[in-house]
């Protein structure tokens, strides 16, 4: 028979090293007050957090970690620890799309962990009021969706927004059919976001055929109305069936088993380059032939990626198109500079909407 190490040992072990830890962290965090007093010192009150550091600390842990935690569950222990320490320098405050339990709440938890104040504002528009304003120093907006494609009203208004983007988050969204119900004959209308009912649409038309959808300003939102109305269904995730009390009737009702959402979070402030950035452009062009050839070659010619490309028709001039193009890299780099300054001679109008750390969690 193998030797067991009895109980009590083990948990005294474990006493011990809690106790250890537990000092650990409070010195760290009394190291935290002490930068914010730096930072006073030097004239940076106006806020504390650094996504650029914050990024360089989360890669650290992974590339440290022995195991047996997996890099991602490190990672996730040193966000909130972060969170909590940033929180001791001054608390952040960061509008989502409302209410408690959207998918924009939990990208800014996952983001900026929970020691944050989460403000709930009801349209995407007002988001950005909330930074434009200062009253919340960040804002979170869904920028695209893996089945939907992006999302319209937050690339629209970066055109004429000084916000700038400072980071990104992407989280998995599963939906779900909540209702005050038995089962499915007794729904007589569907509740969401317009994003969320385009997201179940082939899995409304074979189990709900018939049965009238109705968007409201967000899935949290649609939930709250089920949870007051029998027989009225709301599609939100799980968190927010929690938070207002609906019985879930099915899980994961969604028509792409891995349906993703990208955040990106705005602000007024530059994110540092961390070596591994990405850079987001907004570039507008006459349309004549050859001009999309045009923004790309610069690229090409200087070797820098392109992760994203997306055309809008701008309503300034009948024929004049933005584009919004996501790089590799971050705009202080050499490479991206040189592709800018031949990309200005070209296009009417070159804004770069932010160099931020590429998301980690
Ligand atoms: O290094 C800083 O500037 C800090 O404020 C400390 C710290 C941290 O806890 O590590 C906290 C918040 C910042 O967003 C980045 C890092």
């Amino acid at each position: 028979m193998t030797d067991v190490i009895p109980l009590s040992e083990l948990r005294n072990q474990i006493d011990v090293i809690d106790q250890q830890i537990l000092q650990l962290i409070n010195q760290r965090a009394s190291l935290a007050e002490e930068v914010a007093r730096t930072k006073i010192a030097s004239g940076e009150e106006s806020c504390f957090y650094r996504p650029d550091r914050e990024a360089l600390v989360l890669r650290r842990i992974k590339e440290l970690n022995p195991g047996p935690l997996s890099n991602d569950t490190a990672a996730r222990f040193f966000r909130e620890l972060m969170s909590a320490c940033l929180a001791l320098e001054k608390p952040l405050q960061v509008a989502f799309l409302g209410p408690e339990g959207t998918f924009t709440q939990q990208a800014a938890f996952k983001h900026f962990g929970h020691a944050v104040c989460t403000v709930p504002v009801t349209t995407i528009e007002e988001i950005f009021q909330a930074v434009e304003s200062r009253d919340c120093q960040f804002g979170v907006v869904p920028i695209e969706n893996s089945t939907e494609g992006v999302v319209t009203p937050t690339l629209d208004r970066f055109v004429a927004s000084p916000v700038q983007i400072c980071g990104e988050v992407a989280i998995r969204i599963e939906h779900n059919l909540m209702a005050n119900a038995t089962d499915l004959s007794q729904i007589t209308e569907v509740l969401s976001h317009r994003q969320s009912l385009a997201q179940c649409r082939q899995w409304l038309d074979k189990h709900l055929p018939g049965v009238p959808c109705t968007e409201v300003n967000s899935n949290a939102e649609a939930a709250k109305i089920a949870a007051a109305k029998q027989g009225i269904a709301a599609i939100a995730g799980e968190i927010a069936a929690e938070i207002y009390h609906v019985p879930i009737l099915v899980h994961g009702i969604e028509d792409q088993s891995d349906n993703t959402t990208r955040f990106v979070i705005i602000g007024q402030l530059a994110s540092a380059s961390t070596a591994e950035d990405k850079t987001s452009l907004l570039i507008s062009t006459k349309n004549h032939a050859g001009a999309l050839y045009g923004i790309l070659e610069p690229f090409a010619k200087y070797g820098i990626s392109m992760t994203k490309i997306e055309s809008r028709p701008s309503r300034q001039g009948l024929w004049d198109y933005l584009f919004f193009i996501d790089i590799d890299g971050h705009q202080t780099d050499k490479d991206i500079t040189s592709a800018l300054e031949e990309l200005s001679s070209r296009v009417t109008m070159i804004k770069i909407l932010g160099s931020y750390p590429k998301a980690i969690l």
